[in-house]
């Protein structure tokens, strides 16, 4: 869906991207990590525009964005920043609506499409007419999400769409982001300097650094098969939390006692959870099960360790 090939920018004599390639495949979520300064931005506002290439191609669905109207490109592509965006003196209603008017909907689709949005993203129909500073900043969020997915494009771009958010805000829409539908089945790129977030979110991660990729590969690649030192160094810190948030119950499934009887008063977990939010179930309740190959499989506190100790200490042998 975008193929990426040699893509470099140069400001005076420093490369703030240098050939970089990749593909984004249709409905894959590709998140772009790095340190600050790295070249993430630059590569992201390259794919719509914002920034023109020294050199190198973007193409998508097969045509090359370089021939194409910036305008008419960037109105077929979301775009998500980390202050939003939004408009102060719009109402919540009318930011929304931006796109879908300079698309010439008619009326009634705009109104349907933005209550549509609104309820999806849990925003209650009462702030249809409040202002973005009525709004918190979780919220204003979402509504920066509702806009840029307001013409349903294909293509989503979103750079720190959590950043000024605090920890908890934004582990919580997080979790709400891989909920939804509507981005499920959107090409996402998505840029962000937070390592868990990455793994959390992404089917792939690019690792930038110094203006070029160092890696990119699900998150189980760069985390047990890193290609550089400088990858290796890069996850070191986080290995065990990253970890959890890469391995699903199915993964930790071998390694655990299979009980015969599921026992109905454990919280039932869809298999592929990953093993970072199965805990956060499991520290609030006794037990939980999961199904695999047609069994139920029941977890406690006392059997999950020894079995994610046996699953890490086989990946990393
Ligand atoms: N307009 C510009 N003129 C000159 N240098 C620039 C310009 N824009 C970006 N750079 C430089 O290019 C490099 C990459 O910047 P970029 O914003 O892409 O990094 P980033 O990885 O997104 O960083 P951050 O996480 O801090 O946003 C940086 O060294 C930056 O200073």
């Amino acid at each position: 869906m975008i193929a990426v090939r040699n893509l470099t920018k140069q400001y005076r004599d420093h490369k703030a991207v240098d050939n970089v390639s990749f593909d984004v495949r249709a409905g894959e979520t590709l998140i772009l990590l790095g340190t600050s300064g790295s070249g993430k931005t630059t590569t992201l506002k390259m794919i719509n525009r914002l920034i023109e290439p020294t050199s190198g191609t973007i193409t998508i669905n097969g045509v090359d964005a370089c021939k194409r109207s910036p305008h008419e490109l960037r109105r077929e592509i979301g775009y998500v920043i980390q202050e939003t965006g939004l408009f102060p003196h719009y109402t919540i209603a009318e930011n929304i609506a931006l796109v879908p008017r300079v698309l010439n909907w008619d009326e009634q689709r705009i109104q349907t499409r933005v209550r549509e949005l609104m309820n999806r993203l849990r925003l209650p129909e009462t702030y249809l007419n409040a202002y973005p500073g009525q709004l918190s900043g979780g919220q204003r969020q979402r509504v920066g999400l509702a806009r840029a997915l307001a013409a349903q494009p294909s293509i989503l771009l979103m750079d720190e769409p959590l950043g000024a958010l605090d920890p908890v805000t934004r582990s919580h829409i997080r979790r709400e982001f891989r909920q939804l539908d509507e981005l499920r089945q959107k090409t996402i790129v998505m840029v962000t300097h937070d390592v868990q977030e990455a793994f959390e979110l992404g089917d792939r991660v690019g690792l930038m650094d110094g203006g070029q990729m160092q890696q990119i590969g699900t998150p189980q690649d760069l985390l047990l098969r890193p290609a550089t030192e400088f990858v290796r160094q890069f996850f070191a810190d986080q290995w065990l939390p990253l970890q959890l948030h890469t391995f699903s119950l199915h993964d930790l499934s071998p390694y655990l006692p299979h009980e015969p009887t599921y026992h109905p008063e454990t919280m039932l977990l869809p298999g592929p959870t990953r093993l970072a939010e199965a805990l956060g179930h499991l520290s609030g309740a006794k037990s939980i099960s999961f199904e695999t190959n047609n069994q139920f499989v029941t977890v406690h506190l006392t059997t999950i360790w020894p079995a994610l100790s046996q699953l890490l200490e086989r990946q990393s042998a």
